[in-house]
């Protein structure tokens, strides 16, 4: 079988744990032809996004205080992993030339005072540059040929959108399936960086949070890959983050279409775009748990078995959201309102992630990630208030909780049903939307209710017997 295997994080991040990776992959690839993807080790990314805010604030040692932190752990991860001292000498050789590197960045970005979104994409680079190492040089210590490769020398190519760059398809295939049928022919794995690629300039672009999902969808596309497998610390997609719901259960088929849903509304934190080249190639996936391979996770299809066909299959959630109420009076009954609206917030770059407009056409509400909302609300201030506008009520720190599943349709008192048990575990519901497909049902809540709202869900529509 050809396989792409993507590991996040939480998967790499201790020398045990990258040991049985590295040898779980060893064993697989004596009869299957794998790609491996990984994504920084936990928190590297994190702190790579503090750097770039420190050098902001100009605050120089704060950014090398966390580079050396970034570059200890990776250090003492390599010490801790690699059993064969020759292996281990150049891995940490290796180490040494990309820390010296990200000093040098730095020092350049703080000279120049320069922290555009392609110097953080470099910048956020680095977190996958060290994990390919740490992976792939596991894996040759395991006994099997494996070499790390980043996504632009992979052959990712992208636009020059930084920050949320799209793959150019065409290029990408051509380009990565050279260089992986190159590498199968000589029976040695690829261990590629998630997350990032480069422009046609060479530049290098990232896809945002969470992007390697979509590298390894990208990838598997490019290959033909028969199944792509996204590893984790869970078992699969549940029906709630368990680390909120204790008794979540383990989803065993969705389909592509509801993933996306659970994707955009939080759940496992998969990239939104992760299931965008799948629709039309029509190849599974297994989100799976490297913890515990017994379990053969949640399988992700075009067309599930109908057999699972739950009203609701998860209650997932996304905390630290703004919302934006829009108030006029000239807005009611004025053709074009929300369309100046949208566009003012398009020309600003906000990503509108709910609305909704009072039947009375008094208002529009609007909620956005609270990173977006100084820039959503001063567009509008800017633009349109004392125009259409009359006045903007901000709310700040709200968690968005989204039921899914596509047996929503056409079901009678599903949304009854979520003010029930809202009311009943006294959540205040500020905002409530339908998507138009019915497969998700959307309100907001206040970020520190956020638990008791998926916990009342989860108990209304008893997800914790789903089948
Ligand atoms: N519905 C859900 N099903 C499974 N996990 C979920 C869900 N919602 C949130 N999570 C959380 O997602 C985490 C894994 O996502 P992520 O941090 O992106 O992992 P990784 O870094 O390994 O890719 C889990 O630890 C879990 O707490
Ligand atoms: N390292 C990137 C890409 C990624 O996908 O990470 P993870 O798979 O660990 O969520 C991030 O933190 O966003």
């Amino acid at each position: 079988m050809r396989l792409v295997i993507k590991y996040g994080g939480t998967s790499i991040s201790s020398a045990k744990d990258i040991r049985a990776v590295a040898n779980h992959l060893n064993s697989l690839s004596k009869k299957n032809q794998i790609v491996v993807v990984c994504s920084a080790t936990s928190g590297t990314t994190d702190d790579l996004i503090e750097i770039s805010q420190s050098i902001k604030k100009e605050n120089k040692s704060k950014a090398e205080q966390l580079a050396s932190k970034i570059t200890n752990r990776h250090k003492q991860l390599a010490k801790q992993t690699i059993k064969k001292a020759d292996l281990r000498k150049k891995l940490l050789k290796n180490f040494d030339d990309d820390f010296a590197e990200l000093v040098a960045l730095i020092d350049g970005m703080v000279l120049l005072g320069e922290v555009t979104p392609r110097t953080m994409d470099y910048l956020f680079s680095f977190g996958e540059r060290l994990s390919i190492k740490l992976v792939s040089m596991a894996v040759n210590d395991s006994g099997k040929k494996s070499v790390p490769l980043t996504g632009k020398e992979v052959g990712i190519v992208t636009d020059s959108n930084f920050g949320e760059s799209k793959p150019l398809i065409d290029t990408t295939r051509l380009r990565v399936s050279k260089n992986v049928e190159n590498l199968f022919s000589k029976k040695t794995v690829p261990v590629v960086g998630g997350f990032v690629g480069a422009d046609q300039h060479g530049h290098v672009t990232t896809f945002g949070r969470g992007g390697s999902d979509y590298s390894a969808t990208i990838i598997g596309t490019c290959i033909k890959a028969d199944e792509i497998w996204l590893m984790s610390d869970v078992d699969g997609l549940m029906t709630a983050d368990p680390k909120i719901v204790k008794n979540a259960k383990l989803l065993k088929e969705v389909s592509y279409i509801e993933a996306i849903e659970m994707a955009l509304f939080g759940a496992k934190q998969i990239h939104p775009r992760t299931f965008e080249p799948l629709l039309s190639k029509k190849i599974p996936m297994k989100i799976r748990s490297s913890f515990n391979l017994k379990n053969e996770g949640t399988l992700v299809t075009a067309s599930p078995s109908p057999s699972v066909k739950n009203t609701v299959k998860c209650v997932s959630n996304v905390r630290n959201n703004g919302l934006i109420d829009i108030q006029g009076g000239s807005m009611v009954g004025t053709p074009g309102t929300a369309a100046k609206i949208f566009a003012t917030l398009a020309k600003a770059g906000i990503n509108v992630m709910m609305i909704s407009q009072n039947p009375s056409e008094s208002s529009i509400t609007i909620v956005v990630k609270n990173a977006d909302l100084d820039k959503a609300v001063s567009s509008l201030e800017m633009e349109l208030l004392g125009k259409i506008i009359k006045k903007l009520e901000v709310t700040t720190n709200v968690a968005i909780i989204a039921l899914i599943g596509s047996g929503m349709r056409g079901t009678v008192g599903v949304a009854s049903k979520v003010f029930g048990a809202a009311e009943k575990n006294k959540v205040n519901v500020s905002m409530i939307t339908q998507g138009s497909s019915e497969l998700n049902l959307a309100f907001v809540v206040k970020n520190s209710d956020t638990n008791a709202a998926v916990r009342a869900l989860h108990n209304a529509f008893a997800l914790d017997k789903i089948n």
